[in-house]
């Protein structure tokens, strides 16, 4: 999916991806990454989750980074923040309290600019690229933040079936995608459910994935 697919799909209201509420797993599951207070999650691709409004909620810092200005814009507005804004290179940094987004590409972002983060939450992220994208997303992700503990929400359902995105992401993908950095374990395993669940069935689930050796 290139950029103006997803620059094409906010400017014309096609975003059923978008929950209005924090994502089931994230509320569920998050607390299984044992992060202390005060720790900085990145967030990918982040849109305009409420999922962010969640992570701050509990006492995290969070980054993210978002192809579309006007959704990070909504994001602050929501958050009653009037951001601080700077041109990096090609990409635009919105910061607030607690949080950072980055408005650009993601492959465009350099660790240097991410700065230490402690985790990473991942919903509809890699889903959100073909599964020719997939090692270069997870390279680069690895390049931003190596060995840090991720949340990672995926899609698994007839891929015959539905054009992505979200594309499935069937288990043994996960794994050989991500089996040589992380132990990984499967934390829920649900009916997909939603807006998504009138164009597909199959399951939406989460995994945790903790860096080899530090479990
Ligand atoms: C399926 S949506 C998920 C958004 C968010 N994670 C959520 O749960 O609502 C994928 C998002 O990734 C953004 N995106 C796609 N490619 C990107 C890229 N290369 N760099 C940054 N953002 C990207 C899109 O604009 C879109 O908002």
């Amino acid at each position: 999916m290139d950029k103006r697919f997803w620059q094409t799909r906010w400017q014309e209201g096609k975003i059923a991806f978008h929950e209005s509420v924090p994502n089931r797993h994230l509320v569920r599951h998050f607390m299984a990454l044992s992060l202390s207070s005060g720790s900085r999650v990145f967030v990918p691709f982040c849109g305009k989750t409420a999922d962010l409004d969640w992570l701050l909620s509990q006492g995290y810092g969070v980054s993210g980074i978002e192809l579309n200005q006007d959704a990070v814009g909504e994001v602050f507005e929501r958050l009653a923040l009037t951001p601080d804004v700077a041109r990096f290179r090609g990409l635009t940094r919105f910061s607030g309290k607690g949080i950072v987004i980055w408005v650009g590409d993601f492959f465009e972002l350099s660790a240097l600019d991410l700065g230490s983060v402690d985790a990473v939450y991942d919903r509809a992220a890699l889903v959100a690229l073909p599964a020719q994208m997939r090692t270069k997303y997870v390279r680069h992700l690895q390049s931003l933040c190596p060995s840090v503990p991720q949340l990672l929400v995926s899609y698994d359902y007839d891929q015959g079936k539905m054009e992505g995105p979200p594309f499935s992401l069937p288990e043994e993908h996960v794994r050989s995608l991500y089996k040589d950095i992380y132990e990984i374990e499967n934390l829920a395993s649900v009916d997909i459910y939603g807006p998504l669940a009138e164009r597909c069935s199959g399951r939406e689930e989460s995994w945790i994935l903790r860096p080899i050796g530090q479990s």
